[in-house]
């Protein structure tokens, strides 16, 4: 099964990893050269991680790595049997990609959103073969994080929803079915909390290092809410703040003050060096 990938940031350089450690080959495409480059650095750093800790040698790193065609036209995803989109979470965007997939991939290949909670309904309608989108939406940093949430959009085929399942179990990782509605289930439940931490944080009630290590000891959570912020990307968190608001049309859900001022700033988390930690 040929495997295409749009998006090389985050969470896209992952997910190609993550298909590549279990054999497949993959086309990883992104309209940033500089965000391929960083891809596969990355890349590289995180196989050679896994593979030193399960005692493995230095050919096999490379075996998976060179797995990876990184591209920067579109057109060479065509013949892909499955294509996962990790592209920016903005709805227009993903559309217009969507539209474009649809118009240029083989009458087989599947669509699959790794949107975090933008419908998967509304992207079907744009590639013109709904029955074949789905949502896969795996969890950051990707080749450690066992869940991928598999959202069933209105038109979605079971033909569709059972290979997806099947790719996710050879990726050795584990699926749950969700309806398509903003945010899905896991981010629906956990994006509010990371709200709350945010506000706490605006509102001077406590240090950053105070919230975080109060959640990590008092909830048993491996990193706390401001520093997995800093992990998720603050820009893509908004998006997400941004949806969860705007569907639900509820004023908690506001997005808090402190992450539009972060992002404005060009903080963005690990990504950029500096969000409500710093990486440098
Ligand atoms: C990300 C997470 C696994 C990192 O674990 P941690 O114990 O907090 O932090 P560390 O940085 O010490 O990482 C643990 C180990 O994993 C390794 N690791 C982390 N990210 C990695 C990656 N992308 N690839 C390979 N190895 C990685 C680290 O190098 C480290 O290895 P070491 O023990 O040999 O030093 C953990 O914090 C976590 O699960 N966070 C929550 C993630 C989450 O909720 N995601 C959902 C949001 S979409
Ligand atoms: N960051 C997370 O923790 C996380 C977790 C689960 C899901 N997601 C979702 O995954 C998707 C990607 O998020 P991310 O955090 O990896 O973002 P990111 O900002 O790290 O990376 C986005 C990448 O998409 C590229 N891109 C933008 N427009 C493009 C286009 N038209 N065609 C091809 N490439 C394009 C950018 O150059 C960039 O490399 C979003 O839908 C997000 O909601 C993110």
């Amino acid at each position: 099964m040929k495997i295409g990938v749009l998006g090389a940031g985050t969470m896209g350089h992952g997910i190609a990893q993550a298909f590549a450690m279990s054999g497949y080959e993959v086309k990883l495409f992104d309209i940033e050269q500089t965000s391929l480059d960083k891809a596969k650095k990355s890349i590289h750093k995180s196989v050679s991680k896994i593979h030193e800790k399960q005692g493995k040698e230095i050919q096999a790193t490379e075996e998976v790595v060179q797995r990876i065609d990184y591209v920067t036209e579109i057109e060479k995803l065509a013949e892909s049997d499955l294509i996962i989109e990790a592209i920016v979470e903005q709805m227009a965007i993903k559309k217009t990609v969507f539209k474009q997939l649809g118009d240029i991939c083989k009458e087989s290949t599947i669509l699959a959103s790794n949107t975090s909670g933008l419908s998967v309904t509304e992207l079907g309608a744009a590639s013109e073969r709904p029955e074949q989108v789905v949502g896969m939406h795996f969890f950051n940093p990707v080749p450690l994080m066992k869940l991928v949430e598999v959202v069933k959009a209105e038109e979605t085929s079971e033909e569709t929803l059972q290979s997806v399942k099947d790719v996710i179990t050879s990726l050795g990782k584990e699926a749950i079915t969700v309806l398509d509605s903003p945010l899905f289930v896991v981010n629906r439940i956990l994006v509010p909390m990371l709200n709350e931490a945010m506000i706490v944080y605006g509102e001077g009630l406590a240090s950053k290092e105070d919230i975080d290590r109060g959640m990590m000891l008092g909830t048993n959570q491996p990193i706390g809410p401001l520093a997995l912020a800093d992990l998720i990307g603050l820009d893509t968190l908004q998006f997400v703040c941004e949806t969860l608001f705007t569907e639900t049309g509820d004023s908690k859900y506001r997005v808090p003050l402190i992450l539009k001022k972060k992002v404005r700033a060009g903080h963005y988390g690990r990504k950029s060096g500096r969000g409500f930690y710093s990486y440098e």
